[in-house]
């Protein structure tokens, strides 16, 4: 692979210059086997490996020493994002997936745009690697994230003048690529990246064409030129679709004006945090499109025939009319009708100087311009927080320790010395890893108890996955083994994990009545929750209490036996249950989802504005152990999104037998295969496990 010479795209190969290229010089990887003495070897780094695409400033082959791919961001259907660095620097590698000729065609084409770019709110390239066999685009990295996961993951609640800048910066750049005749075609929130100060910077220009080049390209070709719809990934088919305009579904010809629509749908979602059609307070006319089991084909007939759009921002809340009506205007149906970017800017910056004006913040007057609006952004308050100086983990902890005051020391945890002789005795060894992954926070907690309360028989495992917060799995991962201990002097198993998720409960939600009262909480509308697994070992039976989506398996003779049942409003008991206590439950967007909050789950702790029908009360499973048992997993949806319940026990069977390892080896292997919440891992033999097996 390395010296043949035949010019292949797929294998290395490497020109040879006596004059240095105006780049600075960079010796390839393998010069030691090529270079002649007196002569200067180097990639010609300013051109591509075809001669296709040339760039004076940015360098399009590298040395492999120059750079390393760290962890993945983001996977989609087409390339894998990387955050990478380059000469020291930290950088995003977006790395495609090139199977045909084609697919390579079309990234020297990307290639070609990108290097013509150059705009402060365009994602800027600063690299590429266009030579068999590495392609690569290295960009500069934002480490905002992209606006989708600003909004919906992180639940950011910008001030209308946060809004007014990203909106303005982002019209700016669209200005600029249709100046250069170039329209975007992908123009989302998912696409639009954040920098530390929250600036704008449009991205993934995969889509994009000369306008020139439009004329006969339909929504057929749109969707063969790959991309969301390529592998017909509903999610993402559905996630791009809401952002298309009329033409775009009714296969028209796409024009400038299509990313005015586009434009018009992020910036609405980014005025009101709603994803586009999910809102269920949405008038009527939505309702009928939103009911359980619309199609894609009914909201693109609602789209082009009856005029549908997302649910309008409102005039309150600060934000102007005349922003709202230019919302409207950019989302009209008749594509010659929305105004042009020219327009659109003019009127975002007097709508801007208004704002300024009102709300007498600094004077519009002392701001450099508007396309430089740092001075101004960074005089902008912080992200609000829901809560001060609440440490829901302490609390939890001090909660414990007011239940185990009784005095219990001469009783016995579920009376385990009094037990018949035994058939068989588990050995346990336990170890667990918990991963962020690429969530910005961690809202995963777990805690192990190899030896409850010194009772070298008894064992306690959970895992508590947050969500809205990370709150309520903060609090319940102390409070909940005390419970569990405090009832397990007097209860059976059964009726005590049971009772203890109850408990668990009803104390989280007391407290944060209690501090809403006291105005540490504050904002009204925060309904923490989480979702609990609970494992209990007693001698030989296996106990697992279950209320969401984490999930618990075990390994028995080389088999995946499922110890609990997802909990999710997509499980028709499940939904069916949820509904007669008396909760919406609707089909939205991709999947069915629960109440206002759009819940997946439909059992957890906390989630006061959805109790009781989205219930703390967990599922148990009993089972009795024999030597056939060979280990127990527990993870969190993070794991169990992209490994199933075999990929999991075929991954341990290949790790080294020590169960902190095969937990890592388990959240590595779930975050490279795009996992993209957070991942939390318990691992727990149930046998001895011989030295030879625990290295190999
Ligand atoms: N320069 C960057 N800095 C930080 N994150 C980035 C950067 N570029 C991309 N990302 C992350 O990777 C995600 C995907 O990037 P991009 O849209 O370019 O790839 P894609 O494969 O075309 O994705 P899609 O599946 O949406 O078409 C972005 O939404 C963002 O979260
Ligand atoms: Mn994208
Ligand atoms: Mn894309």
């Amino acid at each position: 692979m390395k010296k043949r010479k035949t010019k292949n795209e797929n294998e290395n190969s490497i020109s040879i210059f006596t004059n240095l290229p105006p780049f600075s010089p960079s010796i390839p990887e393998n010069s030691e086997t090529l270079k002649p003495s007196s002569m200067v070897v180097i990639i010609h780094p300013n051109t591509c490996y075809r001669g296709c695409c040339t760039s004076d400033a940015i360098p399009l082959q590298l040395p492999s020493s120059s750079y390393s791919l760290l962890s993945p961001i983001a996977k989609g259907s087409e390339s894998t994002v990387f955050e990478a660095t380059l000469d020291g620097r930290r950088v995003a590698a977006k790395k495609p997936v090139l199977s045909t000729s084609d697919d390579l065609d079309k990234f020297h084409r990307e290639l070609q745009l990108l290097c013509s770019l150059d705009h402060r709110g365009l994602a800027r390239l600063v690299a590429a690697h266009a030579r068999p066999p590495n392609y690569l685009f290295f960009f500069e990295f934002y480490e905002s994230r992209n606006l989708s996961e600003k909004l919906h993951l992180e639940e950011w609640t910008p001030s209308i003048q946060q809004s007014l800048v990203i909106s303005l910066e982002l019209a700016n750049a669209l200005k600029y690529l249709h100046k250069l005749g170039i329209v975007h075609r992908d123009v989302k929130p998912a696409n639009i990246l954040l920098d530390r100060n929250l600036h704008p910077h449009l991205a993934d220009f995969g889509l994009s064409m000369y306008k020139k080049d439009l004329k006969h390209i339909s929504v057929e070709n749109w969707k063969s030129a790959g991309k969301p719809t390529g592998g017909f990934h509903k999610k993402n088919m559905v996630g791009t679709l809401i952002y298309m305009a009329p033409e775009i579904l009714r296969k028209d010809i796409h024009t400038e004006k299509s990313d005015v629509y586009s434009f018009a749908i992020s910036i609405n979602e980014l005025l009101t945090g709603v994803v586009p059609y999910t809102d269920l307070r949405a008038e009527a006319q939505a309702h009928t499109v939103l009911e359980m089991s619309y199609t894609e084909q009914q909201l693109t007939a609602a789209i082009t025939s009856q005029g549908l759009r997302p649910v309008l921002v409102q005039p309150e809340a600060g934000v102007p009319p005349s922003l709202v009506s230019l919302v409207q205007k950019c989302w009209a149906p008749n594509p010659s009708e929305r105004p042009s970017f020219d327009t659109i800017v003019e009127e975002l910056e007097t709508i801007m100087k208004d704002v300024v004006k009102t709300e007498n913040m600094e004077t519009y007057d002392a701001l450099p311009s508007f396309n430089s609006l740092d001075h101004y952004q960074n005089g902008i308050k912080d992200i609000p927080r829901f809560e001060e100086n609440l440490n829901w983990m302490s609390q939890g902890e001090q909660l414990a320790k007011n239940i185990s005051n009784i005095e219990n020391s001469n009783l016995r945890l579920w009376s385990t010395s009094q037990c018949e002789p035994l058939h068989y005795q588990p050995t346990l060894s336990c170890g667990s890893f918990a991963t962020c992954g690429r969530r910005e926070t961690m809202e995963d907690t777990h805690f192990l108890l190899p030896q409850m309360c010194n009772e070298k028989d008894v064992h306690a495992f959970g895992i508590f996955d947050g969500h809205r917060g990370a709150a309520a799995a903060e609090f319940s991962a102390h409070a909940l083994p005390g419970f569990l201990q405090d009832l397990g002097y007097t209860s059976s198993p059964s009726e005590a994990l049971t009772e203890a998720f109850i408990r668990t409960d009803i104390a989280f939600r007391n407290e944060l009545v209690l501090h809403s009262n006291s105005k540490r909480i504050l904002h009204k509308d925060w309904h923490p929750g989480c979702t609990a697994v609970a494992t209990l070992v007693l001698r030989d039976k296996l106990y697992v209490a279950n209320a969401g989506d984490c999930r618990t398996i075990l390994c028995r003779s080389g088999h995946p036996v499922p110890l609990s049942k997802d909990h999710v409003a997509s499980c028709p008991d499940e939904r069916a249950r949820v509904i007669k206590q008396g909760m919406d439950v609707r089909w939205q967007m991709d999947t069915w989802r629960v109440g206002q909050a759009a819940l997946q789950v439909t059992r957890s702790i906390g989630d006061d504005d959805l109790k009781p029908a989205v219930t703390a009360e967990p599922e148990i499973t009993e089972t009795s152990l024999s030597p056939d048992d060979e280990f127990l997993v527990m993870a969190s949806d993070g794991l169990w999104d992209v490994l199933s319940n075999e990929n999991v026990i075929s991954i341990i069977k290949d790790t080294v037998k020590e169960p902190g390892m095969c937990s890592k080896r388990l959240a590595t292997e779930a975050a490279e295969r795009g996992s993209k919440d957070n991942i939390t891992v318990i691992v727990v033999f149930l046998r001895p496990v011989s030295t030879a097996e625990r290295i190999y």
